[in-house]
């Protein structure tokens, strides 16, 4: 991909600190439906810190987007409180990106104007964030594509635009959930080591969720094992890898070992998928 070390000129790396972002406390989600109560986490208390990437892994249905979107505010908590930065989180905010499985870029948008739809809605500055979005194009290898449309770019390009889209109004947080579960396989591990490009240097706090091991693994500081629904934490590993890592990684007797790690606890409690 083109230019790979350029860095955003606003934004200096971070390193993870200690420093909480993300609190839940207490934090349950039970769906009320017609059919009755569909109970999806059970409560949670964990705590996410600024420039952390915590990667969640867990069977189909145990609540990872559902917490996920708590996160976001688009949902209320049954229980307990989400603080991110401090304040209690009761409605949709600013200070995340979200990026979903599919790109959902507007077709009748130029690359650039879906990037600056957040700014739009958000009413922000548009010549500030102009200029930001067409360096978050270039960090993202976009450039010449910032004037084409979505359907003249591949599935790879389309997900790296929307992750621009994600960043451009400088959230400190980015939420992805499942965001390279449509790509092919090499394009997708290509989109990992851009990703772990593009949060090493912005410092971004990210809160991923894959089904994969390898990429949890590969991606994180810490990943986090849910159970069955109504999910719960099963586990926390730490990933005590050297960055920047390269897919070479992969072939590390630590990487290695940590993904049977957390495959077995897998069998261990009924499976991943
Ligand atoms: N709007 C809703 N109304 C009722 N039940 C819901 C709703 N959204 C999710 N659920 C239920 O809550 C549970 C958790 O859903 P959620 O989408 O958070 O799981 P997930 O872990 O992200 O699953 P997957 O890995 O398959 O995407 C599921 O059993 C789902 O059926």
């Amino acid at each position: 991909m083109a230019r790979p070390h350029l860095r955003l000129a606003s934004e200096a790396p971070v390193l993870r600190s200690a420093r909480p972002i993300i609190e839940m406390k207490g934090v349950s989600k039970t769906y009320r439906t017609r059919d009755g109560d569909v109970p999806s986490l059970k409560p949670i208390d964990f705590t996410i810190t600024e420039g952390e990437f915590l990667v969640i892994v867990g069977p189909s249905g145990c609540g990872k987007s559902t917490l996920l979107k708590m996160v976001a505010g688009l949902l209320r908590p049954s229980t307990g409180e989400i603080r991110v930065e401090g304040r209690t989180i009761v409605k949709p905010h600013s200070d995340v990106g979200v990026v979903f499985q599919q790109p959902l870029l507007l077709p009748w948008r130029s690359v650039l104007a879906n990037v600056m739809m957040p700014v739009e809605v958000k009413g922000l500055d548009k010549a500030h964030f102009g200029k930001r979005a067409l360096d978050l194009l270039d960090m993202a290898g976009l450039a010449d594509f910032a004037h084409k449309y979505p359907w003249q770019l591949s599935g790879g390009m389309q997900q790296r635009a929307s992750i621009c889209r994600a960043l451009v109004h400088d959230p400190k947080i980015v939420l992805m959930d499942e965001p390279f579960g449509a790509l092919d396989a090499m394009t997708r591990e290509k989109m990992n080591v851009e990703l772990q490009r593009i949060q090493r240097a912005t410092g971004k706090t990210v809160l991923f969720i894959t089904h994969s091991i390898p990429e949890a693994v590969f991606l994180a500081d810490r990943v986090l094992v849910m159970s069955e629904r109504p999910g719960t934490i099963a586990g926390v590993y730490e990933v005590d890898l050297d960055h920047p890592r390269t897919l070479d990684v992969m072939a590390d007797p630590r990487f290695v070992a940590l993904t049977q790690k957390i495959r077995q606890h897998f069998y261990a409690h009924g499976g991943i998928d």
